[in-house]
Parts: structure tokens; sequence; C-alpha cells
């Protein structure tokens, strides 16, 4: 468990973490989202310890990471995969962090099987790939087989093979009863791994809920219908108090229904349906819909919702009630 209290990060002027509460529990996959410059990496590098806080605190299992006596075997984390030592062979950086947490040395190699690098362990690391330098800095997170593990953009540089490893070690983890803490920029790929959502704005706390809970708040959901009779089925839908667009294509959205619902009422009418499916935004647009007011960076001249399909934004954090 990890848990903040009003951790707040000052740099002269600049608030770029302000006032934030949360925990990170056991057992599930925490994603970590926000636009860039939200302080994602700033709050990270406080919870380990990196960086000194302006105020609040943070604590692993109810202590202060310096008050960690071997910290590995607590916490492992993925910051920054280029701050191993190049000179050093894969095995050689990773068996100085054992040493220095009293870890025993066969657990390098174990390591560096669990990650796919025993072929390369006696090379030196300046010569790895993006991917070869993740999987290093995945295996010294692992290293102390630690409860808690906190992953910076893991999947940075990782070809879809890697992508879909990774994605499977942090569930296996989850599923262990480990906390297991995760940004990324690549919001399809946290839709598939992350169980539960803490989303920042401008260093503050914009959602801490679960993933399909997050999804369905920020984004509109609606049920798609496409039937050779459309004029039919559009009176049939008003008559019945349904909110109807048309979608083009020959298509019609409606709002505030069920698929049920609206295939019993076509089959009362004899419609014929060619499509009745249920659509909602995805967490890419249900997160760009949230977030669209603490964009530090715009692109100008450019549609920063992309089509999303949403109504107006909801502000303040949203929460499962735990
Ligand atoms: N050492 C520093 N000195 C001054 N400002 C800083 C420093 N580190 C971060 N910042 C500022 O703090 C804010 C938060 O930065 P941070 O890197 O934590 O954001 P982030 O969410 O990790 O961004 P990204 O997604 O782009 O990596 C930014 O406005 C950044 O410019």
């Amino acid at each position: 468990m990890i848990e903040l209290e009003g951790l707040t990060k000052r740099y002269g002027t600049k608030i770029a973490v302000d006032h934030l509460s949360f925990q990170v529990r056991p057992g599930v996959v925490t994603g970590f989202l926000g636009p860039n410059g939200a302080g994602k990496s700033t709050t990270m590098r406080m919870m380990l310890d990196l960086d000194n806080p302006t105020s609040g605190t943070v604590r692993i299992d109810g202590k202060h990471y310096r008050d960690l006596a071997e910290p590995l075997k607590y916490i492992g984390a993925l910051l920054d995969a280029k701050a191993m030592h190049g000179g050093r062979s894969a095995y050689n950086n990773l068996l100085c962090l054992a040493q220095s947490n009293r870890i025993p040395a066969s657990r390098v190699g174990e390591v560096l099987d669990l990650v796919g690098l025993t072929a390369v362990a006696k090379k030196k690391s300046k010569g790895f790939s993006l991917g070869m330098g993740q999987r290093l800095g995945i295996a010294s997170a692992l290293l102390g087989d630690p409860e808690i593990l906190m992953f910076d953009e893991p999947v940075n540089g990782l070809d879809p093979e890697g992508i879909h490893w990774i994605r499977n070690l942090m569930k296996a983890l989850a599923a262990e009863g480990r906390t297991i803490f995760v940004s990324s920029h690549l919001m399809s790929e946290m839709a598939l791994t992350a169980d539960h959502l803490i989303v920042i704005g401008q260093g503050k706390l914009l959602a801490d809920t679960s993933m399909a809970d997050f999804i369905q708040q920020n984004s509109r959901s609606f049920v798609r219908m496409r039937s050779p009779q459309q004029e039919r089925l559009r009176d049939v839908l008003h008559a019945n108090g349904f909110v109807v667009v048309e979608a083009g294509h020959g298509a019609l959205e409606v709002d505030g229904a069920t698929t049920e619902k609206l295939g019993e009422l076509a089959a009362e009418n004899g419609l014929v349906l060619h499509e009745l499916s249920q659509q909602r935004a995805s967490l890419e647009e249900a997160f760009m819909q949230m977030t669209a007011a603490a964009v530090e960076y715009h692109a100008h001249g450019t549609d920063v919702h992309g089509g999303a399909a949403a109504p107006g934004p909801q502000w303040g954090p949203t929460s499962e009630g735990a």
C-alpha cells in the first residue's frame, strides 16, 4: 500500500504537485494518468524519496521511504531505464544493486531469466536497444521481490511481444496481491492493463476511480441502430420518448437506452434491424474529456477532443466511494 497525504511540490512559483492525497492499494493494477507536465514523474520521484516534497507525506506500507532498511525488498521501481551504468554488463549492474540491498546473487540470474535477458547478461548495457534497456530496468525493479512496484512508462520502446509480456507480468504481479502503480501515455494499453485509475491535471487530483466508472462518468454512452426502415424506426423511437441523433450512413444513435429495450421495441413494431450495438467511448476519449482544461501544452489549430462525442466536462475528483 502506498499512501499520499497532501503531497505538494513547488519549483519557484510553479506548483508541480498540488496537495495530492490518494492510496494505491494491493491486488490491482493502478494506472497513473495525466497530460504532459501534470506532475506524474515529480510525484513518482517523491514517492521514492528522489525529490523532497515542499509539504505533505508519502508512506510505503506505513513508513517513509528513507526509514526502509533495504528499500528494494519493499518497493521496486522503473523510472528511467537509462539510469543503469552503461559500462557494466547487465549482470553486473544488477549484482551491484543486489549487494547494496543484501539480496543473494542467485536472484540476479532469476530476474534476468524472467525478463528474457539471460543470453545478453554479460553484454555491456550501453549497447542495449531501448527495449532491452527497458527489460533491464524492469529486472532491477523485480530484484528484491518487492510487494510494491512502480513503473513509469514501462512499455516505452517495447515491441508488441514485449508490450504483451509486460502487461501480463503486471497483471500476474497484482494477482499475487502486490501493489502495482504504473504510468503510461498509451491509453489503449492502459485500458487493457489497469483496474483502477488515478488521474491528475496541473498537479491536482482529478479522479480516483475504477477504470469502468471513469469511462462511464466521462463519456457518452449510447446505442447505435441501423434499419432498412429508418424513418419508421425513428418515428417509433420518438413516439416512445427517446432522444435520437442521426449519425449518417443510415445510423441512428439513441441515448439513455439499453440494447434489450430497443431490440424489443423494434420487434414489437415489426422493424428489421441491421445493427443494434452498445457504444461506449474509449479510455482515450474519456481521458481527453476530463483533462481538456488541465492540458498545459496545446498544439495550435488542433482539435484536442479528436471528435470525441461527449457532453460538457465534469470537474473535481470522482470516486468509487471507497
Ligand atoms: N526540476 C524542475 N524544475 C522546475 N520545474 C520542474 C522541474 N521538474 C518538473 N518541473 C515542472 O513541473 C511540472 C510537472 O512535471 P512532471 O515532469 O512531473 O510532469 P509529468 O506529468 O511527468 O509530465 P510528462 O507526462 O510530460 O512526463 C511541469 O510543469 C514541469 O515543467
